[in-house]
């Protein structure tokens, strides 16, 4: 069977020889405090969308990422390509900014049935050409901590677009998912990740899950909310297999000591 890689090379300042970037990254920036690695993501993204007020937070706050560099400037430096959502919260002046800069506004206000993030994603899966689509990984910067009801929904995009890579990422940790069926081996970048880091099953109860290199590794283990899930969970190594009968998201902390300048 296939085996599904995973890292969080995404994270390091530059791309090592032994780290090249497999993928593509595109960067989604919502509307919460900017994670203060955001510079970096963003120079290893190659599209950068804005999901409605997360355009205020790049506009706001990215200046303040580089107290001794003029505003303006490290504003016309990250300029997002797109800025799409419903835009009842990025503000006219930053829309007006960025126009002129050349941003794509994308107005989707007629759609209240989906969030701003899942508006984001498709516009992202939409303009991706099939053969591309393998390669491509999306990392979400500002997904949790803040509104309960908004982690929910973040997470729920994952499982609305369960065949796209999708990384949610907050200062904290970062969720992906790990679809059922496959052998996943996820490479723990032990300078800027770990070693704390949980397996949740989502959506439906894991009737089998067999992991590799954490501290308690569960072998042929049931897994469901008011049973077992596995949080407060240690990685030891530098590799973590998974395999599982269901959906699973992994989730891993970040480092804080990591140099997170691009
Ligand atoms: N507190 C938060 N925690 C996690 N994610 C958030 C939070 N606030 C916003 N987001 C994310 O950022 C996206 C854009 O946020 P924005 O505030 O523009 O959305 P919104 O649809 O106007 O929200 P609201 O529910 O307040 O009307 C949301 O779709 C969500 O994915
Ligand atoms: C059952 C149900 N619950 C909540 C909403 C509201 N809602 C969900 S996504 C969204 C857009 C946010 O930008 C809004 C307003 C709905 N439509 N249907």
């Amino acid at each position: 069977m296939e085996v599904v890689h995973h890292s969080s090379a995404f994270l390091l300042p530059s791309v090592a020889p032994d780290h090249r970037p497999s993928l593509n990254y595109a960067l989604i920036v919502l509307n919460q405090r900017l994670p203060r690695f955001t510079p970096l993501l963003w120079q290893h993204a190659q599209l950068r969308l804005c999901a409605d007020g997360g355009a205020n937070r790049v506009f706001d706050e990215m200046p303040g990422l580089f107290p001794h560099e003029d505003a303006v400037a490290v504003r016309n430096r990250y300029k997002p390509d797109v800025i799409k959502g419903d835009m009842d919260s990025v503000r006219t002046d930053v829309v007006d900014f960025y126009i002129k800069l050349g941003t794509k506004v994308v107005d989707a206000s007629h759609d209240q049935d989906t969030t701003d993030l899942h508006k984001c994603v498709s516009f992202i899966c939409d303009f991706t050409p099939d053969l591309e689509k393998s390669k491509l990984c999306i990392l979400v910067a500002g997904a949790l901590g803040g509104r309960f009801d908004h982690e929910v929904g973040n997470i729920n995009v994952l499982c609305r677009f369960k065949d796209t890579r999708i990384i949610l990422i907050s200062d904290d940790c970062l969720i992906h998912l790990l679809p059922k069926a496959q052998n996943h081996e996820i490479h723990v970048l032990s300078s800027v990740v770990g070693p704390h880091c949980g397996l949740i099953p989502i959506g439906m109860p894991s009737r089998s899950t067999t992991t590799t290199g954490l501290q308690w590794d569960l072998s042929d283990t049931e897994m469901k909310f008011g049973g077992l899930v596995s949080t407060s969970n240690i990685a030891k190594g530098e590799t973590v297999t998974v395999h599982s009968d269901s959906d699973l998201l992994w989730t891993i902390s970040i480092k804080k000591s990591q140099d997170s300048s691009p």
